[in-house]
């Protein structure tokens, strides 16, 4: 696995095809499609499940300590050895938000905030799908168009830190199909592992699954009895 950030966009994002192999991508699918309905939050446009759970506090933003599920350890092993993490509090990420897209669905241009360390790693299942990157203006409020556009294949890592993270917006438009797909318009044309896939210039997409994996800053350690509550329940 070559390191090396997305050319053209704000330092530093990294794009990496075929991240997980394609039974793995199976397996993970079957292992969170076999989670209860009931741990899903449905939204308008697409639903989500926060593991090892929903972040609690005041703010949002403490994580009761609890391991993630063990059909994520390759992909954490993986991470942890490319040192994605190296500068994050707890070296690893510790906490994973699954989000799924029917064709047609997607997620409001947002920034991810202070509740994580300023890194996100986001594994593609399923599908294929473009994420569209906005700047903000002098004011701080986002542009009304995005400026680039990264196609992530399914079973690709994309990692957004530093002033990526910090200084732009991402969002996923609600359309079935994506289109204007060529080397102009996406940033990470060169990077893809199966181009010709996109070649020509449009693709319909199918139902994906994201796993953004994160390293919550504040994490309470609570006593053995909660904490096995908190297992049980995962
Ligand atoms: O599904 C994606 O790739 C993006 C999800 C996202 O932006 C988020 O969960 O904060
Ligand atoms: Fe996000």
């Amino acid at each position: 696995m070559t390191v090396a950030p997305i050319e053209g966009l704000p330092p530093s994002c990294y794009y990496f095809h075929s991240f997980i192999s394609p039974a793995e991508e199976e397996q993970i699918i079957k292992d969170i499609r076999r989670l209860p309905e009931s741990r899903w939050t449905a939204l308008a446009h697409r639903r989500l499940l926060s593991l090892p759970s929903n972040l609690t506090g005041s703010s949002h933003d403490i994580l009761v300590d609890a391991p993630l599920p063990t059909y994520l350890d390759p992909i954490v092993a993986r991470l942890k050895d490319q040192k994605f993490f190296e500068e994050s509090p707890h070296r690893a990420p510790n906490h994973v938000l699954i989000n799924e897209y029917r064709p047609g669905e997607g997620i409001m241009p947002h920034e991810d905030g202070p509740a994580y360390s300023p890194i996100t790693a986001t594994v593609s299942l399923g599908s294929h799908t473009v994420l569209e990157i906005y700047q903000k203006t002098e004011q701080g409020e986002r542009e009304a168009k995005p400026t680039w556009r990264i196609l992530q294949e399914p079973r690709s890592l994309l990692v957004t830190t530093g002033d990526m993270y910090v200084h732009t917006l991402h969002g996923i438009s609600e359309i079935e199909t994506d289109e204007n797909l060529n080397r102009h318009n996406i940033v990470n044309w060169d990077l893809l592992g199966d181009g010709d896939l996109y070649e020509s210039g449009r693709i319909r997409r199918q139902t994906r699954i994201s796993l953004t994996l994160r390293d919550v800053v504040k994490v309470a350690k609570l006593g053995g009895a909660m904490k096995f509550i908190t297992r049980g329940r995962s």
